[in-house]
């Protein structure tokens, strides 16, 4: 499913209001009755003014009416969900206008935003449930009494979880990108204009990039984490010219770390695997594309975990826990994710028949597949990082998000025809 604002300016107060009606009601009911909803939105214009929002924000694909129940009811969209978290980040005032989508990855959403000043930034929407709920329906304990809105809230593990981890590691002086924002499922951050490793078929250096590859990993280490994702996706190099005293240019590269929905502490007791993989993930990577092998062996786990939290290193592992990120919390991300891993090893090629599903992981009536108004069944894909180049040219944003914001600048507005 794809963002698109477009129906974001159009919304009234009172829109807005039953939208986070129907978001409250969800936390206890799959299916949140139409007299609760009118009960929590209390309008001033009645009962007759919550249908009439309903009916908007339905026909918009914000919510969607479910009919098989016992009772009448709705349940929040993805799409509903969007907006919730986009007008959150527009009233504080840290997005103010949408751009191109740059990366789709299995389980999230990556577009270009801008705030008022015209800064660009990255918002990442989690959508864990895209693909993995509707394949495994058994053996789902961590998610009792959650079924149909597992997706919200694995979602939303996910991007507290990616924010927690963030901004305790760009306190700490880790190249990541900076956290700016979050808000449910999503998450905004600093644009790092760069690409992925896996774009880069040459480096003047393997040997020194790789050096500073391990050197983060045993940073991390010495902080108490592992990234335990540790690949050529998720490792971004930015290249820094310079100019020395007798004119001449070098480059240098510089990795930022992104990405961090597994990052597990060095007190896991699976840490020595995830530790292993990762420093055989980049080990086996610099083999394949650039024909390269390290001198040294190693690096070794049980060195690392000689080295946590020396010298009175912050232990990274606890300040996250302390940020209010639950050991519960952690159990259902981490069950979501193994559960993930298996469904990808297992089926490659899944995605081919997504459109037919919805959030929840159930396959779509027709019914309900027109109501939700939020697939149009095509798919683009730009992951390989060309929105990203485009949305940094064209600058191309959208308007503003709230309707009672002044109008963005002419040439601005323009662009947003083009790219929303
Ligand atoms: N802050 C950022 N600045 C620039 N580009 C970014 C940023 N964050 C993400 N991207 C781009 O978006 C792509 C996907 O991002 P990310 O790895 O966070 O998503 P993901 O859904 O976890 O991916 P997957 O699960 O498929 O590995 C990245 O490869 C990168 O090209």
């Amino acid at each position: 499913m794809k963002l698109d604002t477009r129906a974001m300016r159009h919304l009234a107060s009172e829109d807005w209001r039953v939208l986070t009606a129907v978001e409250m009601g969800s936390k206890n009911h799959e299916i949140v009755p139409t007299p609760l909803i009118e009960k929590l939105a209390r309008l001033r214009g009645g009962v007759s003014g919550v249908h009439r929002s309903i009916s908007a924000l339905a026909k918009v694909g914000l919510i969607a009416r479910v009919k098989e129940a016992k009772y009448d009811g709705y349940r929040l969209t993805y799409g509903g969900l969007d907006y919730l978290a986009l007008h959150t980040h527009a009233s504080r005032k840290v997005v103010y206008s949408v751009g191109n989508r740059i990366g789709v990855g299995k389980e999230s959403d990556i577009m270009v935003v801008a705030d008022h000043s015209g800064k660009q930034c990255v918002l990442k929407i989690h959508r864990l449930g895209r693909i993995s709920f509707r394949t495994v329906k058994s053996n789902r304990d961590y998610l009792k009494n959650r079924n149909a809105q597992s997706w919200m809230y694995l979602s939303r593990l996910a991007a507290m979880k990616e924010y927690a981890f963030m901004n305790a590691l760009h306190e700490e002086g880790f190249p990541v990108p900076v956290p700016l924002a979050q808000s449910r499922h999503t998450i905004v951050m600093s644009l790092i204009d760069a690409f992925p490793l896996r774009q880069i078929s040459e480096v003047p250096d393997p040997a020194s990039l790789y050096a500073d590859l391990i050197s983060l990993i045993l940073r991390l280490a010495s902080h108490g984490l592992i990234h335990g994702d540790y690949n050529e996706f998720n490792i971004l190099v930015k290249e820094i010219k310079s100019t020395d005293e007798d004119g001449k240019e070098s480059v240098t590269l510089e990795p930022v770390i992104i990405d961090f929905p597994q990052m597990v502490s060095m007190e896991h007791v699976n840490a020595e695997m995830y530790f292993d993989r990762d420093v055989n993930c980049i080990k086996r990577f610099f083999l394949r594309r650039f024909h390269f092998t390290p001198t040294q062996p190693g690096p070794f786990f049980k060195d690392a975990k000689k080295t946590v939290g020396k010298g009175g290193l912050k232990r990274l592992d606890a300040t996250v826990e302390a940020s209010g990120f639950t050991k519960k919390m952690l159990k259902d991300l981490e069950a979501a994710i193994k559960e993930k891993e298996t469904v990808n090893e297992g089926q490659e090629g899944a995605e081919e028949d997504e459109d037919d599903y919805d959030e929840d992981g159930d396959e779509e009536s027709e019914e309900e597949e027109e109501e939700d108004g939020d697939d149009d069944g095509s798919e683009a894909d730009d992951g390989e990082g060309e929105g990203r180049q485009e949305a940094l040219l064209t600058g191309g944003l959208s308007e503003g998000l709230l309707g009672d914001e002044p109008a963005i600048d002419k040439a601005n507005s323009e662009m947003a025809k083009l790219a929303v």
